[in-house]
């Protein structure tokens, strides 16, 4: 049995095209389905749906072969244990810095004050501010970043960017652009290993669609 985590929503949407591509069908919608493990149209290749942030922790120990995961949950679970064999080129996005439009971050950073810094990615904004020579006190959340400068708890948040409107709803400036984000197929070493014959031609189809995806028409 071949075992691929996704999470419901963008990555599990956007992985169905892929999919289809190696010939895999999932036979159930997660939108409408309670159940965790979807069946496929290939009797030894199953779904499972986990949180976005836990499918490397799934690939990593063995809950799952596979698993379509993004770069920045993948830099903030560190890797290990986990072949990252295709840039699948979906969920596209960036991690970035925003601001309250009213809080000069320039000078912030000129004057070498410590900036309050809200996110989900401590590891991805720890290493920039370092890197940039800012000191930073980070303060972990798990959602809702851009209620953090609004309140009061941070000056900055390190936080997706996609089209910006969730900046804008909330009168929040990006100030700086860290890094392009696109979602990985990460397999377990373990299971490239044992499961070689089967996974192979799932990696080879999954390439040969997004080489076909981006020679432009
Ligand atoms: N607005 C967006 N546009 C494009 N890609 C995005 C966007 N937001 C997130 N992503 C990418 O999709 C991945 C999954 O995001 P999703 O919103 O489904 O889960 P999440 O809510 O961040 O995770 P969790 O449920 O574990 O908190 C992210 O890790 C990122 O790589
Ligand atoms: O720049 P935009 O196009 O507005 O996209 C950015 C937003 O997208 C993501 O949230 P999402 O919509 O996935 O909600 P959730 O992660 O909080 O579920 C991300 O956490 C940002 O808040």
């Amino acid at each position: 049995m071949i075992t691929l985590a996704l999470s419901k929503g963008r990555i599990f949407d956007e992985t169905l095209p892929l999919l289809a591509a190696a010939g895999i069908q999932v036979l159930e919608d997660p939108e409408t389905s309670r159940k965790l493990i979807l069946p496929t149209n290939q009797p030894d290749v199953r779904v499972v749906l986990v949180r976005a942030t836990d499918v490397p922790t799934y690939v990593e120990y063995g809950g799952a072969d596979l698993g379509v995961t993004g770069k920045d949950t993948l830099i903030e679970h560190g890797g290990q244990g986990l072949y990252q064999p295709l840039d699948l080129q979906i969920a596209k996005c960036r991690v970035s810095v925003a601001v309250r439009s009213d809080f000069d971050y320039a000078s912030a950073v000129r004057q070498g004050s410590r900036l309050k810094v809200a996110t989900k990615y401590t590891a991805i904004a720890r290493e920039f501010f370092a890197s940039k020579g800012v000191h930073v006190d980070l303060i972990k959340l798990y959602g809702s970043m851009e209620l953090a400068p609004l309140t009061g708890l941070a000056d900055a948040i390190v936080d997706l960017v996609s089209t910006g409107k969730t900046l804008e709803a909330n009168n929040l400036v990006e100030v700086e652009q860290i890094m392009d984000i696109s979602s990985r197929l990460v397999v377990s070493q373990a299971a490239l290993k044992l499961k070689q014959a089967r996974i192979r031609p799932i990696l080879d189809a999954f390439s040969q669609a997004i080489s076909k995806q981006s020679v432009p028409s």
